[in-house]
């Protein structure tokens, strides 16, 4: 009279368990699938860095732009090596009195930082040490991939930032250079390569896994992955 219930008992643990394993394995699966890059967007003020990031996500370039305040995020999921993965842009504030209170925010968690100057003003290209030495000032570690962006490249006849001494910057500091336009749609995939570079980079060599549960605090970090080959397209 017992054995049926024992073994009614068993296989109501079993299924306990497949359900627990099932249950485990469909949120690996979902964490797998919402992995986010969190990529900022840093230089001076009116450089195009919020154009850059509407031209990576939307496609276009905005008609209007106002100064950024604090944060923008804009999102884009990309597919490399059949993964899909969450670029997550924050567009920064250029104008100190705009960014003060966020800065820590913005290097908190971060896994690549795109540096922005402006072709068309030397300053602006002058001034990329002081954003360098303020993100190495927030603790971003070495092996965070850094790139450098020359934005307004359309405006041929205004350019006073020579290539030769952008890249030997570049050079210096361990960065790839992309000379681009925003608002170029011509340019449009040297643009996408920028944040697309960065991704394949860290799908291969960061290899965190995050789960999406808040966006800004509480990444939790599930498990580390090994490295392998890779064959990313970019
Ligand atoms: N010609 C040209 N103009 C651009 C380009 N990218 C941006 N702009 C213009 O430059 C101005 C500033 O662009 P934003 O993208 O708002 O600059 P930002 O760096 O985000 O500025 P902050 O939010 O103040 O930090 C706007 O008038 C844009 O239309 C570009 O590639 N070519």
């Amino acid at each position: 009279m017992d054995f049926p219930r024992r073994s009614s008992g068993s296989r109501s643990r079993a299924s306990t368990a497949q359900d627990t394993a099932s249950t485990l394995s469909s949120s690996l699966e979902l964490s797998i699938q919402t992995r986010i890059f969190k990529i900022i967007v840093i230089g001076d003020s009116n450089v195009g860095k919020t154009c850059l990031t509407f031209r990576f996500t939307g496609g276009n370039f905005p008609d209007k732009t106002e100064a950024t305040i604090g944060v923008d995020f804009r999102e884009k999921a990309v597919e490399i090596e059949g993964e899909t993965i969450k670029v997550q842009v924050w567009d920064t504030a250029g104008q100190e009195r705009f960014r003060k209170s966020m800065v820590e925010h913005y290097y908190r968690n971060v896994h690549a930082v795109v540096f922005v100057y402006d072709v068309t003003k030397m300053a602006s290209f002058r001034n990329l040490q002081t954003w360098i030495e303020e993100c190495n000032g927030h603790r971003v570690s070495a092996s965070v991939p850094r790139v450098l962006v020359g934005n307004k490249c359309d405006l041929i006849d205004q350019i006073q930032v020579p290539s030769n001494m952008a890249l030997k910057f570049a050079d210096s500091h361990n960065m790839l250079l992309f000379e681009t336009s925003a608002k170029d749609p011509k340019e449009s995939q040297n643009v996408d390569s920028i944040f697309m570079s960065l991704a394949c980079r860290l799908k291969t060599q960061k290899s965190l896994l995050y789960r999406d549960v808040d966006r800004e605090e509480g990444r939790v970090e599930l498990t580390q992955q090994t490295e392998g080959k890779s064959n990313c397209p970019c």
